[in-house]
């Protein structure tokens, strides 16, 4: 890849300590295993809110696939319904909805707010014909991160030919005057599921419950938008008992290993989401690139559920995790 593009992928904010922390928390965790148990054969899959999931993860909105690979995110949603995983395609999509739908993956959408309104009622009408079975409300970015990497590298724009294909020739708005009247709205204006994207304070959690989400995902957005921002394994306990119950919580950033997804539905998480590797598998082989990572997830994840004495995600239990 070009290494340009390779930094857009790989960077985060300032000076990466959110980034790196990110990683660091779930290398922080040890695993209790229980034994004795007799699992038999593991059965990972799970239903989240109505997308059956092969196992407990949903690839991650990243943009700009077509940087990573001539396959683009249509390469991506291959893979994920071959694996039998949901992805949530990226408002910064570089191929049109209705081609990624066609490869028959389950999909979320992934939305920043816009400020033009009819604009987004109309994307939402679109994603919603091509078929998308919920919308994630990105909250976490009210204006864009202080990108080190790109900074420095002057990576600005797309290469010519290259564009966000959802957003009819618009740029994706930022817009810091986004409140909870914006999420009140995208409530009122889709029956689909919807989940918000972002959260890490406890007090923003209950709110998104009773301003209607469906579910949260617990998300820093990889370390690309407030430096020093909590890892976000360490928000999730305090989100999870915010929330206490009423709705799914999600987590994603930082999940390197499927001890990594077994550490964070321990602790609580319903499901994971997953974003830098599965650019590098995009990156490194197209949509087969992308399954051997989906693969490699899904069987470290059922080795370390059998050693820590678990058939299934929902017998996991925060006592296990040290
Ligand atoms: C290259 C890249 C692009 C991203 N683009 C988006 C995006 O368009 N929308 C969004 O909500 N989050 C975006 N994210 C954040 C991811 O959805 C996710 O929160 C993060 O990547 C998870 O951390 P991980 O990469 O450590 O797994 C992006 C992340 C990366 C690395
Ligand atoms: C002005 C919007 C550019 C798309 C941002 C994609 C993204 O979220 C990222 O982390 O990068």
């Amino acid at each position: 890849m070009n290494p340009v593009h390779r930094d857009f992928f790989d960077g985060g904010a300032g000076e990466e300590r959110t980034l790196r922390d990110n990683e660091a928390a779930f290398r922080r965790r040890r695993i209790i295993p229980r034994v004795l148990r007799g699992t038999g054969p593991r059965d990972l899959r799970t239903t989240v809110l109505g997308t059956d999931l092969s196992m407990p993860l949903l690839i991650a909105p990243t943009a700009f696939h077509l940087l990573a690979h001539p396959a683009g995110e249509a390469g991506t949603a291959q893979a994920a319904r071959s694996a039998g995983v949901a992805m949530v395609v990226s408002m910064a999509a570089t191929q049109p909805i209705e081609q990624i739908a066609d490869t028959g993956a389950a999909l979320w959408f992934q939305l920043y707010p816009q400020p033009d309104l009819d604009f987004q009622a109309r994307l939402l009408e679109r994603v919603t014909k091509a078929g998308v079975e919920g919308i994630v409300v990105t909250v976490d970015s009210p204006v864009l991160g202080t990108r080190t990497r790109d900074l420095r590298n002057g990576f600005t724009d797309l290469p010519p030919g290259l564009a966000c294909r959802n957003m009819d020739g618009r740029d994706i708005a930022m817009d810091d005057r986004l409140g909870w009247p914006h999420i009140d709205r995208l409530r009122r204006a889709t029956d689909l599921p919807l989940v918000l994207k972002g959260i890490l304070h406890p007090a923003d959690a209950a709110l998104a419950v009773t301003h209607g989400a469906d579910a949260v995902i617990v998300s820093n957005h990889g370390g690309r938008q407030l430096d020093g921002a909590i890892a976000t394994l360490d928000a999730l306990p305090a989100v999870l008992d915010a929330v206490g119950g009423r709705v799914p919580v999600l987590i994603d950033g930082g999940i390197r290993t499927g001890t990594d997804i077994l550490v964070a539905l321990a602790l609580g998480a319903t499901a994971t989401l997953v974003g830098r590797p599965v650019v590098d598998g995009l990156a490194r082989a197209g949509a087969p690139g992308v399954r051997e990572t989906l693969e490699t997830l899904r069987a470290q994840l059922d080795h370390a559920l059998a050693l820590a004495g678990a058939q299934r995600p929902a017998e996991l239990s925060p006592d296990l995790i040290a």
